[in-house]
């Protein structure tokens, strides 16, 4: 284990395995630096502890500690800067081609609408809590929902909890971009919120369920939608049961109704598993998926 771990962060330079605290992922290796005989496999072991700021009982490394320890080998962490252009070089390269042109040579994408989805319980609003903490560029619409307040939801953050009357009062004005009953309850996405956010460039994330999730699809084709599975059923029901949040006829519900719309992952462009005790892991997966899809020709073509 600790020789793989090796030779993956060995592929990375200093720089960036410093910066990137992340980047060492076998984290039991760590709890077992051993000082190495071999002074390149010593310096790249020591640099995985600095790495993930993390101290060693042999090295007692304290968090963000770059120095060596005494005995090791200093490393230099510095980023490697640029080197500047010769001023000489760039007037001739000037005078001959004219002045070079600062515009963006890559178009700017076009803001895209996010779809996460995916059977009750498998984990949509904790995605998105922790997507939200790491990404201040999207905007999450604030769905709006007939149903009771859960302890610990905060109106305005995590829904706008309208009752049913003023919930069908919105459907007349057309005042929603899709809306379902969902287990009894009403839920819908407001649509001033995806305009006024899309007419800023803004990309944005909508929570919705998975009949509502196609019918966004048909009202936005280049949307994105994202399909959100747990590991099984099993470990989907045991999620549900441990929320408290449903009493046992509404979870028999819930859990037939996830049956089925597990059925509907081929409708969607990714599937991503939130895997028990990973949340993390599913998080970096739907940012990345974002970063993908913005990065699209077709999205920065007008
Ligand atoms: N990766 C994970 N590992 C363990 N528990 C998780 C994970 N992701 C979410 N959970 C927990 O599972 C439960 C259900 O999550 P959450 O309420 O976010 O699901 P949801 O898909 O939004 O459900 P619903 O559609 O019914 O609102 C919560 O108690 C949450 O803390």
């Amino acid at each position: 284990m600790a020789h793989r771990a090796l030779g993956r962060c060995a592929m990375r330079s200093a720089f960036r395995c410093v910066r990137r605290a992340r980047c060492c992922p076998d984290a039991p290796m760590l709890d077992s630096c051993e000082p190495s005989t071999s002074s390149s496999s010593r310096n790249l072991a020591w640099l995985q502890c600095a790495a993930v700021g993390k101290s060693s009982q042999s090295w007692r490394l304290t968090p963000g500690t770059t120095s060596a320890p005494k005995g090791y080998p200093s490393l230099d962490l510095k980023p490697p800067t640029q080197p500047l252009p010769d001023p000489e070089i760039m007037k001739h390269v000037e005078a001959s081609l004219g002045q070079l042109d600062a515009k963006p040579l890559a178009p700017a994408p076009r803001p895209v609408v996010v779809v996460i989805s995916g059977p009750s319980g498998v984990g949509k609003d904790a995605v998105l809590t922790r997507l939200k903490e790491q990404r201040e560029d999207l905007y999450f619409v604030v769905t709006a929902t007939s149903r009771p307040k859960r302890p610990g939801e905060v109106e305005g953050r995590d829904y706008f909890f309208v009752g049913r009357e003023r919930f069908e009062q919105w459907i007349a004005e057309g005042m929603l971009l899709e809306h379902a009953l969902v287990y009894g309850e009403y839920k819908g996405i407001p649509r001033q919120q995806v305009d006024a956010a899309l007419a800023a460039g803004t990309d944005v994330v909508l929570r919705i369920d998975v009949q509502g999730a196609a019918t966004v699809k048909r009202l936005i084709p280049d949307c994105v939608s994202i399909f959100v599975t747990a590991d099984s059923e099993d470990v989907l029901v045991r999620r549900l049961v441990a929320r408290k949040t449903e009493p046992l006829d509404k979870l028999l519900v819930r859990v037939t109704t996830a049956r089925q719309e597990n059925d509907h992952i081929p409708n969607f462009d990714y599937v991503v598993v939130n895997r028990d005790g990973e949340l993390d892991d599913c998080v970096r997966q739907v940012s990345g998926i974002i970063e993908a899809e913005k990065a699209r020709v077709s999205r920065r073509l007008q």
